[in-house]
């Protein structure tokens, strides 16, 4: 659906966006996440055509966006941090407004009713946008992307400032649009990129520092493989057992439950499944395994892993482990 390639962007001696290439698939959520200043922005404006790139292509449904700008510009819908509403508009007048702008003329009337349709919000169309919630503005926004119905809609923090049940509304409004449109979504809300995205792209300094599904960036980043596990038994006697085991790296007590019952963080060589072993290994010493629960690192963990070791002190690291 949109296929970037080599693109670079500088502000004076500021290398904004240097060299990145990616590609946007048919009804696909595309997450954008990176620290401040990392270049989401810059690279957001260039899809949309807002600012020239200095190098690279972009392809927006096949067509070349600096080539045929008008034509590809089509194919997009573009969702501000903070959208340009006119708060003295009725919703109706706005978006029939939007339509107008956007050459869809005779059929603006029809075109407004199907976008508030899909955003829920045709009960408010004639009340004035400068009454209505952060949550609706947010809504009349997106439906204002919509118009024309653009293959792809690229939003800039779109829920942002909201309460969480708007959040989750518009979350869920998010991911009903992606059965029709691919979507390239930018935020600062891990958990929510976590759970809206297919990919994800994290940026740093311009450059994309890595792009794979959330869950694959969880595993390709673990050092080692981590387990919790409760178990009753003598203390020595558990540690003993399952350090003696093939392929642990360290076992420590983490928690006291109960006078027998201990919780133990395990670290095993990356990728290798210890469950079965420890399972096997405890349960033949009469020990029983009260609970065991698989040490993953969230997104977040993977954020602050890529941006903080090549942004800050070895000093800031420690202080972030200690949070
Ligand atoms: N118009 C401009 N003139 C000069 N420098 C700019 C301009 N716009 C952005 N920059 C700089 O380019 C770099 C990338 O900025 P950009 O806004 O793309 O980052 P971002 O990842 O979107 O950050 P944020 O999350 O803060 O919006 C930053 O160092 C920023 O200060």
């Amino acid at each position: 659906m949109i296929e970037v390639k080599n693109l670079s962007k500088t502000y004076g001696s500021l290398n904004a966006v240097s060299d990145i290439s990616f590609s946007l698939e048919d009804g696909e959520i595309l997450g954008f996440l990176g620290p401040n200043g990392a270049g989401k922005s810059t690279t957001m404006n260039m899809i949309c055509g807002l600012l020239v790139p200095d190098e690279g292509k972009i392809e927006i449904n096949g067509i070349d966006l600096l080539e045929s700008p008008k034509k590809a510009k089509k194919h997009i819908g573009y969702l501000p941090e903070n959208p340009p509403l006119y708060p003295e508009m009725t919703v109706m007048e706005y978006l029939k407004f939007c339509c107008e702008l956007k050459g869809i003329g005779k059929k603006s009337k029809e075109e407004s009713s199907r976008v508030m349709y899909l955003c829920g919000i045709e009960h408010v169309k004639n009340r004035l946008i400068k009454n209505l919630s952060k949550g609706y503005k947010q809504r009349i926004g997106i439906a204002a992307a919509l118009t024309g119905d653009p293959a792809v809609l690229i939003l800039d923090e779109p829920t942002v400032g909201l309460d969480p049940k708007q959040i989750i509304e518009i979350r869920n409004m998010i991911k009903s649009l992606s059965k029709n449109h691919s979507i390239i979504l930018s935020s600062h809300i891990l958990p929510e990129v976590n759970a809206l995205c297919d990919r994800v792209i994290i940026m740093n300094k311009g450059k994309i520092a890595a792009i794979d599904t959330p869950e694959n960036l969880s595993t390709d980043f673990q050092s080692v493989s981590k387990l919790y596990v409760e178990v009753e038994g003598p203390k020595e006697e558990v540690l003993y057992t399952i350090s003696s085991l093939q392929g642990i790296l360290a076992v420590e007590v983490v928690k006291e439950i109960d006078e027998n019952i201990f919780g133990y963080q395990v670290e095993g060589e990356k990728n290798k499944d210890l469950r079965r072993p420890l399972f096997y290994a405890l349960a033949e010493s009469r020990m029983p395994i009260l609970e065991m629960t698989v040490k993953k690192m969230s997104l977040e963990d993977v954020f602050l892993h890529i941006t903080l070791n090549e942004n800050t002190s070895e000093e800031e690291l420690n202080h972030v482990d200690h949070l």
